[in-house]
């Protein structure tokens, strides 16, 4: 008996692990709350500074959807923003001191080495929005600008208010967008001439645009209008089966990268697997009764 796991032993330790799955990291520019049943609202959090995207805030966005992808408490997140502006992109003045630690170097192969290593990590911390198995919905409000669309692209669906505007500010600032806009936003776009008209102008584009070419999904009069209706478009996915909502993410996002037979194998590869789950069964079954609410485990 003492050397085995007594029942008791196993209980304590599932409910540990329960909760170090819970359990989110304290951030000093993200605001995170459990919105609603299985929905998580992340919020930029820096309004002083318009939301300017400082080195810890690009850190805490990876931490944040990594975490957020582990917390079987999380189906699904609504990133939106607090203050003025959705974000400013990035933080003009950490740009500066990357400046000075590059020029504290002298070989060309050392400076570069600095920047490749600052390029792939920040690439990194919104990869990890599309890595997340959970779909992200972005409320965007007034201006997102730089690495705002570069953070916003990597989302799965985009919301905004009649006042926000976007700008692929990069070129503006002698630089081509490096985290994603580039191969991510012209491929949830209707245009390739108007994205490369937007990529290489830098002009704002506003909302009415941005729902035009098919860049967000709707158009709301206010902030609190698009949350509210953001948070119900989010509570109704959290409602579906988890199973068949974070598989439908990936196949999505594997399939807007391969050929069509290449995307086809890949569902087939895990729906062999998937259609044995108790969630198909669950589903399946809710549909036939007419049960409006079937309830799945956690995943
Ligand atoms: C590996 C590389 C990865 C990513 C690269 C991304 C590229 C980009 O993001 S390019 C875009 C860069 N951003 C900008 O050029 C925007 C600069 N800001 C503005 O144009 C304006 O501030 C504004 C957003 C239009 C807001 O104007 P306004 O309403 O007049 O407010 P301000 O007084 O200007 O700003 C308030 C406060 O915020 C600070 N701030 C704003 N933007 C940034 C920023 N990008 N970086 C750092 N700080 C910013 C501004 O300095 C003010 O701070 P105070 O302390 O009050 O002075």
């Amino acid at each position: 008996m003492f050397l085995g796991t007594s029942s008791f032993q196993k209980g304590i330790l599932f409910f540990r692990n329960i909760s170090k799955i819970s359990a989110m990291s304290q951030y000093h520019t993200l605001k995170i709350e459990n919105s609603k049943e299985f929905v998580y609202s992340v919020q930029l959090n820096r309004p002083e500074k318009a939301n300017a995207m400082n080195k810890t805030m690009w850190l805490e966005i990876g931490k944040c959807f990594n975490e957020l992808n582990e917390n079987t408490d999380c189906r699904v997140i609504v990133l939106s923003a607090n203050g003025k502006y959705f974000t400013s992109g990035i933080d003009l003045f950490d740009l500066m001191n990357l400046g000075q630690e590059v020029a504290n170097h002298d070989d060309i192969a050392r400076k570069s080495k600095v920047l490749r290593c600052f390029i792939k990590t920040y690439q990194d911390c919104l990869t990890a929005i599309e890595k997340c198995d959970k779909p992200v919905l972005t409320a965007i409000h007034n201006g997102c600008i730089g690495g705002g669309v570069d953070l916003v692209s990597a989302a799965d669906i985009r919301y905004c208010t009649d006042d926000a505007w976007f700008q692929l500010k990069e070129t503006e600032i002698g630089m081509a967008a490096d985290v994603g806009t580039l191969q991510r936003m012209q491929k949830s776009i209707g245009s390739m001439s108007t994205f490369n008209e937007l990529a290489f102008t830098a002009r704002k584009f506003h909302s009415k645009e941005a729902k035009s070419i098919g860049f967000v999904t709707q158009v709301y009069d206010t902030k609190e209008s698009m949350l509210e209706n953001v948070m119900n478009i989010a509570s109704n996915i959290a409602s579906k089966s988890p199973v068949g909502v974070q598989m439908t993410k990936r196949s999505i996002i594997y399939s807007r990268d391969h050929t069509v037979q290449e995307g086809l194998d890949h569902i087939a590869d895990w729906n062999q697997t998937l259609l044995q789950s108790e969630d198909f069964i669950k589903a399946s079954m809710a549909v036939a009764t007419k049960d409006k609410n079937p309830i799945f485990s956690k995943l």
